[in-house]
């Protein structure tokens, strides 16, 4: 309407209140940036043993090159055994993204086991998810989509996204190429711990030596060919994961490190050796004979290391001995 004049123009949607988005997030560069620093700074302080999640960083900064805006969708495979990291990872990405991070309404969390694993619903998987993305991207379309236990997924379903990642500038008139997908599993694990195993023990190599061409022929193979989401999928079929980042065995120096790092997050700077100890004692190694690798990386560290603080607490905080 006119005051005097003046043309004035009545928000169609709360977020075109500049007062709205102060306290509110909204899709905005003051709510969405990508901050390089932060992710490379959390992946060397806080993540032990993944060298190759440097190829994770440069194809996220790639991403979002504001001179060179994406052609595509962004999506990355994560592969590897129960507690390398896969999750952990993720949320730091999401960090460097959103302002809010993993907590961002832009950021959507699916666990296979419970959103995607009845055989009989495909179908309404397949559409759901479909009409699900493209809501969510006409609202706002830099969104990042992690899926976890992609293995648990019925197969097929991820067909439903492949016009969504696929190289156009938009379907529907919705652009999809700002997003970034994450799939998360334990497909092509073993394949990856023989692998490196193999690298390690007969050429000798180092993991800080291993490039992600030593491994992604191999997880590309193993997830079309094993059961699960990706099973002879449409979206590996044609190309459409752009990178496959594998997630390596952890071994005792990590884990050493793990608890270390649980133990100082409860605020103890200077663990006792016999608490570490008896924390590593919890620890199953593998593979059989030569027991390198954690079985389970760091899962479960933070609990075991809580409940020993929590017993030893008048120790910790207080120097009593008693406990
Ligand atoms: N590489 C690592 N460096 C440091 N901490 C780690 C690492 N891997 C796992 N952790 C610790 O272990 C916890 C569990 O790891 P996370 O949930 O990321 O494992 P995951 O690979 O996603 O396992 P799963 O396949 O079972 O989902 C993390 O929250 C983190 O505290």
């Amino acid at each position: 309407f006119n005051i005097g004049g003046f043309k004035i123009e009545w928000p169609t949607k709360l977020e075109d209140l500049n007062l709205y988005c102060k306290f509110k997030e909204c899709c905005n560069d003051n709510w969405i940036k990508y901050n390089r620093v932060r992710l490379v700074k959390n992946l060397t302080d806080r993540v032990y043993g993944q060298p190759l999640l440097n190829e994770a960083v440069d194809a996220l900064s790639a991403h979002f090159n504001p001179y060179y805006p994406p052609t595509k969708a962004l999506t990355l495979s994560f592969h590897g055994m129960t507690g390398t990291g896969k999750n952990f990872v993720s949320k730091f990405i999401a960090e460097s993204i959103y302002k809010a991070g993993s907590k961002s309404k832009y950021v959507h969390h699916f666990i296979g086991r419970m959103h995607f694993s009845e055989r009989s619903k495909v179908h309404e998987y397949k559409s759901d998810l479909y009409s699900w993305l493209k809501g969510n991207m006409s609202d706002c379309p830099q969104q990042l989509f992690i899926f976890d236990e992609v293995d648990k997924i019925v197969p097929e379903v991820l067909n439903a996204i492949k016009p969504v990642i696929d190289y156009r500038d938009n379907v529907d008139g919705i652009d999809y190429s700002q997003s970034v997908f994450i799939f998360l599993s334990n497909t092509g694990a073993d394949l990856i711990n023989e692998h490196y195993y193999d690298l390690h023990m007969s050429e000798g190599k180092s993991r800080e030596q291993l490039s992600l061409t030593d491994f992604e022929w191999l997880i590309k193979k193993g997830i079309f060919n094993e059961e699960g989401g990706f099973h002879h999928s449409d979206t590996i079929k044609n190309n459409l994961i752009d990178h496959y980042i594998p997630f390596l065995p952890l071994e005792e120096r990590h884990i050493r490190s793990c608890i270390r790092e649980e133990f100082r997050l409860k605020s103890v700077t200077n663990p006792r050796k016999e608490h570490i100890e008896q924390i590593m004692q919890y620890i199953e190694w593998g593979p059989d004979s030569s027991k390198t690798f954690s079985k389970t990386g760091c899962k479960r560290i933070g609990q075991k290391v809580a409940l020993l603080v929590a017993k030893y607490y008048k120790q910790y905080f207080t120097g009593r001995d008693e406990l």
